[in-house]
């Protein structure tokens, strides 16, 4: 959360609301206009090329990569098993429902909300692909949504090349997600977050309810107010990310592992659920739709985990310690360990552990992708195989995520590229 690096655009406080002042945005990769297909055909070329050659040659990781491609069976629980030491021990402790628990129960409900609109049959929204409801104004339309695509290419270009491979109608509508969560992320953690108060928070929340009503307040807005009138996306994640931040407004210690999980699902589970309705569900697909949300909130939080435990040095110099207070107790640790900042032996154990979750949730992840849309998988791997070498590379540093910013070299991000490919190919059905 702390680690965005890029400036966004600047915030101005009026009495209607927060406007965002956009600053222009080079686009570093337009795939659009007449040599479009030229440069898409070059990169799919490419990327067969890469991944033939990955096949063949195979260094140690991607053998790995390539070899989990094989399913594995298991079913997945209805109520999924707790994952972190402490989130047990503080449902033990409090018997009153855990986050994981409460978190759940959003999850069932996004799912009832698309049986309810497919009429059951799962989610796959293809047919929808070009049609606009609602809207009169196509010509701004269009501005908006390339407006959005452009701020993606800017902040997050692999994510972006993973969404030229989707539908145009949902890469757009990914687009617009990722937009409005940029946004609201920039609010307190952008240049101007200093300023920003729960008011302001409020206000945003407000504008949020009229954009879902048809009443968008600026252009970038009008892209996601036209998404969620043609997909079955439902306001409460995008609310509970508001909560999210309200919450990093006013707190700075996480107690236990319950309290840092509803934090990491208000953050970044939202965005796996926001994103589900728009990716759809492959009609192929026997998976439950709830376990497919599942896995797309576990991904929001392994992200969210792993953003945390590669960042533990600036955050601290923050004033803030996301990492589990009973945890780091169990090891002997307190914060005063985490603003000295030495790799002792008790903090790399406290780290494997830390990884180890943060893995095992990466892990429940890759269960769904494979029952996404196939256009939108490949996408979706590329950003779980990114994220979770992460993790790799704070053990490679020997766990100093003090000084040291865990980084995935450019090579590895390429070469996991065409691994991501192929298993997007790989369809359904783990999770039933
Ligand atoms: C394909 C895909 C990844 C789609 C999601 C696109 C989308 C809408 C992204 C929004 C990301 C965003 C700006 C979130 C705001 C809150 C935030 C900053 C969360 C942290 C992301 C990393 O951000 P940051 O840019 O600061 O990171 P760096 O410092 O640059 O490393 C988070 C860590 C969380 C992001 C969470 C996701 C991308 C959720 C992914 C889950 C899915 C797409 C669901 C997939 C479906 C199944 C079935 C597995």
């Amino acid at each position: 959360m702390y680690t965005t690096s890029c400036i966004f655009g600047s915030i101005k406080q009026t009495e209607s609301g927060t406007h965002f002042i956009f600053k222009s945005i080079a686009i570093h990769l337009s795939l659009t206009g007449s040599k479009s297909k030229e440069k898409h055909n070059l990169f799919f070329f490419f990327l067969t090329m890469a991944g033939g050659l990955l096949w063949v040659v195979c260094p140690k990781g991607n053998a790995t990569a390539l070899l989990s491609l094989i399913p594995r069976t298991g079913k997945n629980p209805k109520m999924k098993p707790l994952k972190g030491i402490s989130t047990v021990s503080s449902a033990v402790a409090n018997p009153a429902r855990s986050s994981e628990e409460r978190v759940y129960d959003v999850v069932l409900k996004q799912a009832a909300l698309v049986k309810q609109q497919r009429g059951g049959k799962g989610l796959d929204l293809e047919k929808r692909d070009g049609k606009n409801d609602g809207f009169s104004d196509w010509g701004v339309l269009n501005e908006a949504y390339d407006r959005c695509g452009e701020v993606c290419a800017e902040y997050a270009k692999t994510f972006y090349l993973g969404t030229l491979l989707m539908t145009p109608e949902r890469r757009r509508a990914v687009w617009a997600i990722y937009v409005w969560c940029r946004r609201t992320d920039e609010l307190v953690d952008g240049p101007n977050a200093s300023h920003i108060t729960p008011r302001a928070l409020d206000r945003w929340e407000k504008r949020l309810g009229d954009l879902f009503e048809g009443r968008p307040y600026d252009m970038l807005d009008a892209a996601l107010s036209d998404t969620v009138s043609k997909y079955p996306v439902d306001i409460q994640p995008f609310k509970d990310m508001i909560e999210g931040m309200r919450l990093d407004l006013r707190k700075s210690r996480y107690m236990n592992f319950d309290e840092l999980y509803l934090y990491c699902y208000y953050v970044a589970g939202t965005v796996g659920l926001m994103s589900v309705p728009v990716m759809g569900i492959a009609p192929e697909s026997k998976a439950s739709v709830e376990s497919v949300y599942n896995a797309a909130l576990d991904l929001g939080i392994a992200n969210q985990l792993t953003n945390i435990l590669r960042d533990v040095g600036e955050d601290a110099r923050r004033g803030r310690v996301y990492l589990p207070q009973d945890e780091l107790a169990r090891f002997g640790l307190s914060d005063d360990d985490i603003f000295r900042g030495q790799v002792t032996d008790r903090w790399r154990s406290f780290m494997k552990d830390q990884i180890k979750r943060a893995r095992m949730f990466f892990d429940e992840a890759e269960k769904g992708v494979s029952e996404l849309n196939s256009a939108s998988r490949w996408p979706v791997w590329a950003s779980l195989l990114l994220y979770r070498q992460i993790l790799d590379a704070i053990e490679e540093n020997d766990y100093n995520n003090f000084s040291r910013r865990a980084y995935v070299g450019k090579v590895k991000k390429f070469a996991s590229l065409p691994v991501a490919y192929g298993r997007a190919l790989v369809g359904t059905s783990k999770l039933i």
